[in-house]
């Protein structure tokens, strides 16, 4: 395969294994299967995280209309979650693969500890050659628990496990330079660094039974490529896409890469709901910060702390503006931190090793 990949996630979205009447396809999901049994033959591993259970519930079950949005969500998933990993298992058997059902929530990821407990479940899955099919727990994650939708997932699944790419398929070909529908719009084949007027080409509403849309998924793709993985958007209801796609002959979004980050920053850039602490920065070390080179946060450019923290804590770093200029790990706690505010020739708050830029 030319691309050259030894580690992919592959994200199927619910738009793409579900048929316009919200049953399941599952000639499609075989089709995806297939391929991916091919390329994990070649040597390539494969971590996939599927959405699906709440369209398959739709097609198991009819819910009272008086149910409330949440428990009906938590009732299609409960059930459907069953039918779609029953169907991706029969057809990675008739390929002789095991896959795993992986189900998480926010809260598995919520410090180091959890992280790299999540971290080494995955890895010796896939030391032992099975394919773990990941999706949100969706029976017991609700409201602010919730991640965005699969998309936020699969990044920090391919931050964690270090990928060399996220494929995200969904059932348009790729990110338009306007309405997909319209005619004149074209496929944006890539992307690089922080394409500011990205989100006014993207529409706000959502595919039939997709959840987050195409804005969180290409601000989440810009986020897992500035980490150093190639993100690839992809129609996945095209026959053949990921053997076509990894063999470079598909129109498609990629998203180009930055240098890798270590796996410290990965963890820091996706742990945004753990931090407690805030902290608010002067222009200047913003623009120190945010500059690319090697520069850690010394309290001289620091105006306040918002709220407080301790050593060892993940806090948020922001602007004059309240804007977030990024993520890192305190050095000592807000009291020592108050003390020093604006003072020149202090221990750095957070060093460099452990700030993450999201600018
Ligand atoms: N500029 C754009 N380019 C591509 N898709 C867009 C654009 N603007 C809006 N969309 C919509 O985003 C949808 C995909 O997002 P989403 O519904 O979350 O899919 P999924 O279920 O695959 O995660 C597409 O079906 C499309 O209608
Ligand atoms: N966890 C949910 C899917 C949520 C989601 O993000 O859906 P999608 O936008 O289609 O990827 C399910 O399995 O139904």
């Amino acid at each position: 395969m030319k691309l050259g990949y030894k580690k992919i996630v592959v994200k199927v979205g619910s738009n793409v294994i579900t048929q316009a009447n919200g049953l399941p396809d599952e000639a499609r999901i075989k089709h995806l299967v297939n391929q991916l049994a091919d390329i994990k033959k070649q040597g390539i591993e494969v971590i996939l995280v599927s959405s699906g259970a709440v369209a398959s519930g739709r097609s198991l079950i009819k819910v009272s209309e008086r149910q409330d949005a949440v428990t009906t969500r938590q009732l299609l998933a409960a059930i459907g979650q069953v039918k779609l990993i029953n169907t991706y298992s029969n057809f990675f058997a008739t390929h002789a693969i095991q896959c795993a059902q992986v189900l998480v929530t926010k809260e598995d990821f919520r410090d180091r500890a959890h992280y790299l407990n999540m971290k080494n479940c995955l890895q010796i899955l896939l030391q032992n050659e099975v394919i773990p099919v990941v999706n949100e727990n969706d029976v017991v994650s609700v409201t602010e628990l919730m991640f965005t939708d699969n998309d936020e997932l699969a990044g920090l699944i391919a931050s964690m496990l270090n990928a060399d790419a996220l494929i995200i398929l969904s059932n348009v070909n790729g990110i338009y330079n306007g309405d997909p529908k319209v005619e004149g719009s074209a496929v944006i084949e890539e992307i690089s660094g922080s394409v500011a007027n990205l989100a006014s080409f993207i529409q706000t509403g959502k595919s039939q039974f997709g959840r987050g849309g195409m804005i969180t998924k290409s601000t989440m793709a810009q986020k897992v490529a500035k980490l150093g993985i190639t993100v690839h958007i992809a129609n996945g209801t095209t026959a053949d896409v990921l053997t076509s796609l990894l063999n470079h002959e598909l129109v498609h979004t990629r998203f180009v890469p930055e240098k890798s980050k270590s796996g410290k920053k990965k963890w820091i850039a996706h742990s945004e709901t753990a931090a407690t602490g805030v902290v608010k920065l002067n222009d200047g070390a913003k623009t120190v910060l945010t500059s690319g080179k090697a520069t850690s946060l010394l309290p001289v450019g620091i105006i306040e702390i918002q709220t407080d923290f301790l050593k060892g804590d993940i806090i948020k770093i922001i602007d004059e503006n309240n804007n977030l200029i990024g993520l890192g790990i305190a050095e000592y706690g807000s009291d020592k931190a108050r003390e020093r505010i604006g003072q020149k020739k202090q221990k750095a708050l957070v060093h460099y090793d452990y700030f993450y830029s999201a600018i």
